[in-house]
């Protein structure tokens, strides 16, 4: 994804979590407070076995209850304090991460998109984040404590009784080691587990954006086949990661039982030989259940920990991606003529296929060129390029005489209005749709330009009017009124220049009729640059280019260009006969 070496998760979550040192700091601080205050029951036990009931201190039990009281009492608080520290942390850490990586994807050029799916970035987002959280949430909360009490609780074994202590910790380095054999067993194929995720959730996006197609060509069964195919993938990935964990958790557990058969045995035969009191093996035993109680947490830690690391690689992976846009970087596009030339522009999406040769193309302030050719000849990529979506292999493309590298692509692109042939509308109201023209517009506004773009009457005849909702993609309205809508949004641009991609899909002919109504207005006072499908919108253009695989092969005016008998009277023969079938 990107080329620059990614720094280990670990570190980039480290980096994240300096953000907040005094909540970390807080979370810390109680946690070690409430693990001391821990270990104040078992020396109490002690007293109590060895001194008050041998001799038989009854005034003393009262104070020294009292005194394991106030210690319970006083680290049950410490605790809450550290669970609304730690909370605190956690939910601002993960706003923080989930704000960037949309921030990111936002600002990351479309090359990146074309190699990404819908579904993946949906994962990282919606499951990753999530994820990620877990490892921060049981590292610091748990993790963090568990480690504290294991070192203290075996300081403190060792300072009672050195050879106790040891005979106890013997299976330590065998735990030690199992958890790092699971650690790198799990990693890869935690990553692979996230990656199945990732599919499973693409074939899903894909299902449900394309049902009217998967239903049209009545797929269900086949589609099913595909989603069961690779959610038994992603079911396989998580077995091998469950089984891992069926053995390492129960193996662990053994290990840390052995110590407490170790301790009774031998603490046994040391208080038969006398070296050893019953209350001293029963603080032993109290201690040995604080130093093998939060090893088992931290086993549970290592799983969420690694199969988290997974989904945090997967974020920091998009975060370190290079060459996110810098909107505002260059000169302020001001007081646009509309003079637009590409000079000997070529460029290519992928590495082994050029997509445009060498083109030039000269557009006059306010004048109407059209682009015509073949499909895939490379004419939308012409826009792709002005609106600095892409930039050219070489060549350049010059505004009112200037490199439009020079300007920053957030003034280039507020200078450009795009009506694309898909019409994309948001799952939002008319009025928010419209509003992405112009977020100040006022209703009057909005009225006029839907108006000009001949669809007040259809808008008025919603129940809602403008604030009626348009449906996912704007599903609940018909292709002309999506693309109707898309003009009114135009109109409330008023950008200086008009980039034109002409809907290929067949509307009817009265909304045709309406949509042309509103495109000539729209083109008024405007340079524009219009992608033509249909010839006959277009005879009236000051200059039409012809393009042939990614080169322009003729221009002039249609009258020029027909006498020239050559590839575009071919195709200006095929686009009338077509409209006359339709007509
Ligand atoms: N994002 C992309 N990644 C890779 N190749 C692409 C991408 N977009 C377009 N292409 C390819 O570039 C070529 C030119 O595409 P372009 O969309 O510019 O053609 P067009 O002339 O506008 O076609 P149409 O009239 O069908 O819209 C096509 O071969 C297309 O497959």
């Amino acid at each position: 994804m990107s080329d620059s070496p990614v720094p280990t998760p670990s570190r980039a979550l480290l980096r994240f979590m300096k953000r907040y040192p005094w909540r970390v700091g807080a979370g810390l601080a109680m946690a070690i407070a409430g693990t001391l205050l821990g270990y104040v029951f078992p020396g109490l036990t002690q007293w109590f076995l060895d001194d008050i009931i041998p001799n038989r201190k009854v005034s003393a039990i009262m104070g020294v209850s009292l005194l394991g009281l106030a210690a319970f009492g006083l680290r049950q608080v410490f605790y809450s304090i550290r669970t609304l520290a730690n909370n605190a942390f956690e939910l601002r850490m993960t706003y923080d991460l989930r704000s960037e990586l949309h921030h990111k994807i936002q600002h990351l050029p479309l090359k990146w998109f074309d190699r990404q799916s819908t579904g993946d970035i949906l994962t990282r987002m919606a499951d990753d984040v999530p994820a990620t959280q877990r490892i921060i949430i049981d590292s610091v909360d748990q993790g963090v404590p568990a480690v504290l009490q294991i070192v203290l609780t075996a300081s403190v074994m060792f300072w009672l009784h050195p050879k106790l202590a040891l005979i106890t910790l013997l299976p330590v380095p065998f735990i030690i080691m199992g958890g790092w054999i699971y650690a790198k067993w799990v990693s890869p194929r935690a990553t692979q587990a996230r990656e199945a995720a990732s599919g499973l959730n693409s074939i899903l996006h894909d299902n449900v954006a394309g049902i009217r197609q998967i239903k049209s060509y009545t797929l269900e069964d086949e589609t099913q086949q595909d989603f069961d195919k690779s959610s038994s993938h992603f079911r396989a990935q998580q077995t091998k990661l469950q089984k891992a964990w069926a053995v390492y958790g129960p193996g662990m557990g053994f290990f840390g039982d052995t110590g407490l058969i170790l301790l009774m045995g031998f603490g046994s035969y040391w208080c038969i030989q006398e070296e050893l009191s019953i209350g001293q093996l029963a603080q032993f035993l109290l201690f040995i259940g604080m130093l093998y109680e939060p090893m088992g947490r931290l086993h549970g830690i290592n799983q969420t920990v690694q199969t988290g690391l997974a989904s945090a690689k997967r974020i920091f992976e998009v975060l370190q991606t290079e060459g996110a846009e810098e909107l505002e970087q260059g000169e302020t596009l001001t007081n646009v003529r509309g003079e637009i030339r590409f000079e000997k522009v070529s460029f290519r999406y992928d590495e082994n296929r050029p997509t445009l040769n060498n083109v030039s193309i000269l557009i006059e302030p306010q004048q109407t060129v059209a682009i015509v050719g073949a499909t895939g000849a490379g004419k939308s990529t012409l826009f792709q390029l002005l609106t600095r979506f892409y930039d050219p292999e070489s060549g350049d493309i010059f505004l009112d005489g200037e490199s439009i590298t020079r300007f920053s692509k957030s003034s280039l692109r507020d200078s450009l209005g795009y009506v694309t042939q898909e019409s994309y509308l948001f799952n939002q109201t008319i009025r928010e749709n419209l509003k992405l023209g112009n977020p100040n517009a006022t209703d009057e506004e909005l009225w006029h330009a839907l108006s000009q773009a001949c669809a007040s009457d259809f808008v008025q005849r919603m129940e809602g009017g403008l604030d009626a909702m348009v449906g996912e993609r704007g599903g609940r309205l018909s292709g002309g009124e999506k693309q109707r809508i898309s003009i009114a949004r135009a109109f409330l641009k008023n950008a200086p220049i008009l980039l034109l991609d002409e809907a290929t899909s067949a509307v009817d002919n009265k909304s045709e009729k309406l949509i042309q109504q509103a495109i000539d207005q729209l083109r008024h006072n405007r340079t524009c640059l219009v992608i033509a499908h249909r010839l006959s919108t277009i005879i009236n253009a000051h200059q039409i280019y012809v393009m042939k695989q990614g080169e322009v092969v003729a221009h002039g005016t249609h009258t020029q260009l027909l006498a020239e008998n050559g590839y575009y009277a071919e195709l200006a023969k095929l686009s009338f006969q077509e409209e006359k079938v339709k007509g």
